[in-house]
C-alpha cells in the first residue's frame, strides 16, 4: 500500500507551549479517520506519562494520517508533533528536519509569544513552507484580529488571506487546514531509485523490541528483508520490524523516498544508534552520509546518584533514556560523600526534572541530584588554554585562577507595553545586559544577554510571576564572557563534603554563604554531638551555624577535640554524614533567588 511521493505531505506543528499543538493534532487524526473521538480524548500524541503530569511534549512522535480530498484523492499525511517548552527546542529543529513545511499555530487569547518567533525562525531557517494559523477562536477572549497583526508584522507573507482562522477544540476550519497542507506544503523530492540515504531523526529503547529508530527516506527504497548499515558506527543489521505510527505501530513492506517511519533492528547497544544518523543498505551503501546535526550542548549538569539501587541499574536506565533524549549527555563520577554516580548535562532545570521524573516512572529508579551548575572556562596560571569544568569540585584554587568565564546566553522575552519595566528589572537583577528591543504588534520583543547560571534556575518562573502570566521567553547560546566567580565548599563538622561544593558569582558569595548554613542547620541528620557546618570561600570561613545535638543532655562532654578538628581540616578524616535529598533542594530553592 505504497503512496506516490506527490500525495505524500510531512508536516510538523509548531507552535508555543499551550497554544493548542496536541489538540490540534488529535482533531487531524479524528478527521482523518485515524482515531476515534473518543480516543481524541485520550489525547494520544501526550503519551509519555510525564508528558501527562507536566500537561507538555517532551518528545517529538510522527503520525502517518490518510486524507481523502472532495476529488477522492488519497493523501499520506506524516504529522509530527513537536514539544513547546523553552528547554526542548532541539527536539523541535530536529523533527523539522523530516519535514517539508509547518502549520504555525497561534492561540489568539495570547497572541505571538517568545516560541512562536523562535520556532518560526527554525522552519524559516530550514527553509519549510509555513502555514500560519489562529487557534482558539471559540473563546470570547479570542483577540484575532490583533492576533493576524502580530503574524503579519512576524512575515511578510503572512496575510489576513492566508492566514486560517480556527478553533483546535471544536474542529472549525480545521478542514480548510487540511486542504492548505495538500495545497501549500510540497510534496517530498528524493529518488526512489537512487541508493538509500535515510534520516534518523529519533530514536528510543524498548524493553521488549530493542531499539527503535524513525527515520525520513531522503532518498532510495527500503525493503523490509533489506540489510542496513548504520553508517555513523558502521554497524551492520537486518531489519526485524518495520513501519509506521498509525497512530500505533503498524507493519509495512517497503519505505520509499519521502516516507517516515520506524525501524527495529534488533541491535541492543544504545551507544551504536545515534540520531543524525544515515541509514544505507549494507549490499549497496551511498557514497556520503547526510550532513546529520550537530552536538547540543548542555547548559546545565548536576550529578545524579542512585537512592536505594544499584549504580548499574542508575547505569543501565540512563543509558536506555540518553538512546532517547540526544539532548541529555552523562558519564560517570565518583562523590566522596555520595558514591558512584553520574554528572548529567542538560539543556535546563526543567530538562533535568524530566530526566529525573522519566527515570522513576520508567525504570523505576529514585536519583537523588545535587545542586546544578553551568560549565565554566577558566584560565590557569603556567597554562595556555583554558579549562572548562563541569563539576564545581573540579574549580581550581583560587591561587591558580588567572581568568574565570561563564556562558551567556541570549534571552528573548515578549510582554505587553506595560510590563517591560518590570521584566527589566528582573533581567538587571540577574546580571543581564540589554541587546535589543523591538515591537511586534502590541507586544514588546526584548533581548537581553544574561548567564546561563541566572537563567537556567527558575528565571522562567520569575518572569511568569512579574508579568501574571504574560512574558515568554526563548534562549540561545551566545558566548563566553568573563565572570568574577568563587567556589564554595561547605564543611561539616570540619570535614569538606564534595558534594556540597558549588560556585556563585562574587557579590552573591556572602548571602548565599550565610543562608546555606542556616537552612543546612535544620536540615543535616543530628548528632549526639553539636557539629559547626561552615561555607568556605577563598581559604577563608564566611559563615557558620551549629547543627544542634541529639539531646542536650548528651551533648555535654563529647566537644570535638581540638585533635580530632585538626585531623578533619587537613581532609585526614572524610565525613560519614548523610546527605537527605532535601538538602540539595534547598540549595537550589535559595540560588534562584
Ligand atoms: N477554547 C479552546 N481551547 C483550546 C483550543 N485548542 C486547545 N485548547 C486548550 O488549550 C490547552 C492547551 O492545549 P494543548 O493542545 O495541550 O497545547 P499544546 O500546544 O499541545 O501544549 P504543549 O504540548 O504543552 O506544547 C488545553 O486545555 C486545550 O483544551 C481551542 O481551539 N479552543
Amino acid at each position: 500500500m505504497s503512496t506516490r511521493q506527490e500525495f505524500i505531505r510531512n508536516f510538523a506543528i509548531i507552535a508555543h507551549i499551550d497554544h493548542g499543538k496536541s489538540t490540534l493534532a488529535d482533531r487531524i487524526m479524528e478527521m482523518t479517520n485515524t482515531i476515534s473521538e473518543r480516543e481524541a480524548e485520550d489525547q494520544l500524541l501526550d503519551d509519555l506519562s510525564v508528558e501527562k503530569a507536566h500537561g507538555v511534549t517532551v518528545k517529538s512522535r510522527t503520525v502517518r494520517n490518510y486524507f481523502i480530498d472532495e476529488r477522492g484523492d488519497e493523501y499520506q499525511y506524516n504529522l509530527i508533533d513537536t514539544p513547546g517548552h523553552v528547554d526542548f527546542n532541539y527536539e523541535v529543529s530536529r523533527s523539522l528536519s523530516a519535514t517539508d513545511g509547518v502549520l504555525l499555530l497561534v492561540d489568539a487569547t495570547k497572541g505571538v509569544q517568545a516560541q512562536t518567533v523562535a520556532n518560526y525562525r527554525l522552519a524559516k531557517e530550514a527553509n519549510l513552507v509555513i502555514i500560519p494559523i489562529v487557534n482558539k477562536i471559540d473563546t470570547a477572549a479570542a483577540e484575532v484580529d490583533a492576533t493576524i497583526a502580530q503574524l503579519e508584522d512576524l512575515d511578510d507573507a503572512f496575510t489576513p488571506d492566508n492566514i486560517i482562522k480556527i478553533s483546535a477544540k471544536s474542529g472549525l476550519h480545521v478542514d480548510t487546514v487540511l486542504t492548505a497542507i495538500r495545497d501549500r506544503i510540497p510534496a517530498p523530492k528524493g529518488d526512489e531509485h537512487a541508493d538509500l540515504q535515510a534520516l534518523v531523526f529519533d530514536s528510543k529503547f524498548d524493553p521488549y523490541k530493542g531499539i527503535i529508530v524513525q527515520a525520513r527516506i531522503v532518498q532510495g527504497t527500503l525493503n523490509s528483508n533489506d540489510q542496513v548499515l548504520f553508517m555513523a558506527n558502521q554497524i551492520k543489521s537486518g531489519i526485524k520490524e518495520m513501519g509506521v505510527f498509525a497512530p500505533l505501530m503498524t507493519p509495512i513492506k517497503q519505505l520509499k523516498a519521502g516516507d517516515v517511519g520506524f525501524i527495529v533492528t534488533g541491535i541492543k547497544d544504545p551507544e551504536a544508534v545515534k540520531v543524525g544518523d544515515t541509514i544505507t543498505l549494507a549490499k549497496q551503501p551511498v557514497a556520503s552520509a547526510l550532513p546529520g546535526y550537530q552536538d547540543v550542548e548542555p547548559m546545565v549538569y548536576a550529578g545524579l546518584y542512585p537512592r536505594g539501587s544499584e549504580f548499574k541499574d542508575l547505569k543501565i536506565g540512563i543509558e536506555k533514556l540518553a538512546l532517547n533524549d540526544a539532548a541529555f549527555q552523562y558519564e560517570p563520577e565518583q562523590s566522596e560523600a555520595l558514591g558512584m554516580g553520574f554528572r548529567g548535562g542538560f539543556l535546563g532545570i526543567f530538562h533535568l526534572q524530566i530526566i529525573r521524573e522519566r527515570l522513576k516512572e520508567e525504570f523505576g529508579l529514585d536519583v537523588l541530584t545535587t545542586m546544578p551548575n553551568s560549565t565554566y572556562r577558566v584560565t590557569v596560571k603556567n597554562e595556555d588554554e583554558p579549562i572548562y569544568v563541569e563539576n564545581p569540585t573540579q574549580f581550581p584554587d583560587y591561587g591558580q585562577i588567572m581568568l574565570v568565564e561563564e556562558p551567556y546566553m541570549l534571552a528573548k522575552m515578549t510582554m505587553p507595553n506595560e510590563m517591560l519595566n518590570d521584566v527589566m528589572r528582573l533581567a538587571e537583577g540577574r546580571r543581564g545586559e540589554l541587546v535589543d528591543l523591538e515591537t511586534i504588534g502590541a507586544m514588546l520583543l526584548v533581548t537581553y544577554r544574561m548567564p546561563i547560571s541566572e537563567i537556567a534556575y527558575d528565571f522562567f518562573n520569575e518572569l511568569k510571576s512579574v508579568s501574571h502570566g504574560f512574558a515568554t521567553l526563548s534562549t540561545t547560546f551566545d558566548q563566553y564572557q568573563p565572570s568574577d566567580l568563587v567556589r564554595i565548599d561547605i564543611a561539616i563538622d570540619y570535614a569538606k563534603i564534595d558534594a556540597l561544593t558549588f560556585v556563585v558569582h562574587r557579590l552573591k558569595a556572602n548571602r548565599m554563604g550565610i543562608e546555606i548554613v542556616d537552612k543546612l542547620k535544620n536540615l543535616i541528620p543530628r548528632k549526639l554531638q553539636a557539629m559547626p557546618v561552615q561555607a568556605i570561600v577563598e581559604g577563608r570561613a564566611i559563615a557558620r551555624a551549629d547543627v544542634p545535638p541529639l539531646r542536650k543532655a548528651q551533648a555535654s562532654g563529647t566537644k570535638v577535640s581540638k585533635k580530632q578538628q585538626q585531623m578533619r581540616r587537613q581532609g585526614v578524616k572524610k565525613s560519614d554524614i548523610e546527605l537527605p535529598q532535601a538538602v540539595f533542594d534547598a540549595i537550589l530553592e535559595m540560588n534562584s533567588n
